[in-house]
């Protein structure tokens, strides 16, 4: 079986535990071994509140401990500009095949908003030759009907296969985990940061290391 790397991007201002069940569920499902998260610079969201450094970080410590192997990878941070993922996927392939060999496969892991967007996305369809695509169920986004673009919908569903056989081929299919049900969102957190009355209990929708990062950082704040 060639090596099997599950790619998470995102803006994670902050990170938050669906980002972690992202992640995890697709480790699972995918019999992988190795995530990259990989924090951006968005183009299409304006004005980000933690700097790239801070949102590593915290992305950092909010898979430290996981049972499988975590890289946070900066590459599209050291950028230094707006990125798009077609070029990640680009750069990574040129990383990985020469390490792991040019069967290796690549796996990005979205929830279904994102999905709901694709066809925004710079060279869209070049997705495809270069990774696979894995999308979550996110509460409030459906994953068919009219909300996806019949052009990402037939694209997307032409290439779907069960999730265990995607890390036996480099690229170009589709996988679902329809039964991801995290209601958690990064602005939310901020709204409820910004509120100033929290407290960490074990439902709080961030790790706890992440929350005291935010604390020691005075980030979110009004
Ligand atoms: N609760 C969730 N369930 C499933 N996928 C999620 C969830 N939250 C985020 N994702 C996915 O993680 C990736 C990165 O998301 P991002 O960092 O933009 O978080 P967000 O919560 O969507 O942020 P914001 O509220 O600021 O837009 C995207 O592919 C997004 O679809
Ligand atoms: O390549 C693009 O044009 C593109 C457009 C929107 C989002 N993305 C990627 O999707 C991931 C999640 O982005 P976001 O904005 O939801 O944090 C992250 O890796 C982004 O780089 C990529």
């Amino acid at each position: 079986m060639p090596r099997c790397v599950l790619l998470l991007g995102g803006s994670f201002d902050p990170i938050h535990n669906g980002h972690v069940a992202l992640g995890a569920t697709f480790v699972r499902l995918l019999g992988a071994a190795e995530l990259r998260v990989i924090p951006t610079v968005p183009w299409q969201k304006s004005s980000l509140v933690a700097t790239p450094s801070q949102r590593a970080d915290m992305a950092a410590l909010a898979f430290a401990g996981q049972p499988y192997r975590v890289v946070v990878d900066r590459q599209e941070i050291d950028r230094g500009r707006p990125t798009y993922t077609v070029e990640t996927l680009r750069a990574l392939r040129a990383e990985l095949g020469p390490k792991y060999g040019e069967e290796t496969a690549l796996c990005f892991l979205m929830g279904a908003d994102q999905l709901q967007r694709l066809d925004t996305w710079r060279d869209w369809r070049e997705l495809f030759g270069l990774a696979h695509l894995c999308v979550a169920a996110r509460p409030g986004f459906s994953l068919d009907g009219p909300d996806i673009p019949a052009a990402v919908a037939a694209e997307f569903r032409g290439r779907l296969v069960a999730p265990e056989q995607l890390c036996s081929r480099p690229a170009g299919n589709t996988c679902i985990a329809a039964d991801l049900a995290v209601d958690i969102s990064s602005t939310r957190i901020r709204q409820w940061l910004a509120g100033g009355n929290y407290e960490y209990d074990s439902g709080s929708p961030i790790p706890a290391p992440v929350l005291d990062y935010i604390e020691q950082h005075n980030l979110y704040k009004k």
